[in-house]
């Protein structure tokens, strides 16, 4: 594991960017496509600004790129919570791509159907044998990642790829990649600024091992290489400083 730590939230999205698109570029190079899952919530909307903007629109063959997502609320595409419409804004809409490079999860299903068609979207995708290239990852206050939050169904899952959880006290459903995908990934990325992460950041990397409590602990590439890309108020409760 590596932590990048940075003075701003801006470097830390510039670097990580910067890592996104020589990632790209190693797999289109070896297999001629890259996949990657996005993550959602408020975090990465700057980083796939960036990646639009036309530094980093040239710097690599976005027709190869095909997107997932490691998390979407159980919303309408069209939804301002939806992780597809805050991805399609800040970065589909900029670039020359075509549709059936996103795979989105199919919402108008019910929770558990979209789950399964989406875990069958990526099987297929894999033919059977998921690894992303890269899975990006946030990290919520709480110390949960992708939709993997404390004390739900989706920490003790080992068998399923995707799974729809419930979140009782905000009473929506939400379709998740597992640990056991993620973990499967060649490059796991978290992205995670600002002093309100300071206290899951200290929990994950210096608290009890308790993944109940503090889910993103879960997450540790068999093979794959993870990564965090932090600014210095993240890690300011640390101990161990880098
Ligand atoms: O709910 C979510 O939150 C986490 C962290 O999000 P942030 O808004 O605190 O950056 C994110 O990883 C996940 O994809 C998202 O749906």
């Amino acid at each position: 594991m590596k932590t990048n730590v940075f003075k701003t939230p801006e470097e830390s999205i510039q670097a990580l960017a910067a890592f996104f698109v020589s990632c790209a570029n190693e797999a289109i190079k070896k297999n001629d496509k890259f996949s990657v899952a996005l993550s959602g919530g408020s975090s990465p909307k700057k980083l796939y600004e960036l990646l639009a903007s036309a530094d980093f629109k040239s710097k690599t063959d976005w027709k190869k790129v095909h997107f997932f997502f490691g998390d979407e609320r159980y919303v309408p595409h069209n939804h301002p919570d939806s992780n597809y419409l805050m991805a399609k804004t800040a970065l589909f809409d900029h670039l020359d791509i075509e549709e059936f490079q996103i795979n989105k999860v199919d919402t108008s299903l019910d929770p558990a159907a979209a789950a399964q068609d989406y875990e069958r979207c990526v099987c297929h995708f894999f033919d059977g044998d998921p690894n992303f290239d890269l899975v990006l990852l946030g990290l919520g206050d709480d110390a949960h990642t992708a939709s993997i939050f404390p004390h739900t169904s989706l920490v003790w899952i080992d068998e399923e790829n995707v799974k729809e959880v419930y979140l009782e006290d905000k009473k929506v459903y939400r379709i998740s990649f597992t640990a056991p995908l993620i973990n499967a990934s060649k490059n796991v990325v978290f992205l995670t600024f600002g002093a309100n992460k300071a206290d899951a950041i200290k929990a994950v990397f210096e608290g009890e091992k308790n993944v109940e409590l503090y889910p993103a602990q879960l997450i540790n590439p068999e093979k794959g290489y993870l990564q965090w890309f932090v600014d210095e108020a993240a890690v300011s409760k640390l101990k161990e400083r880098f």
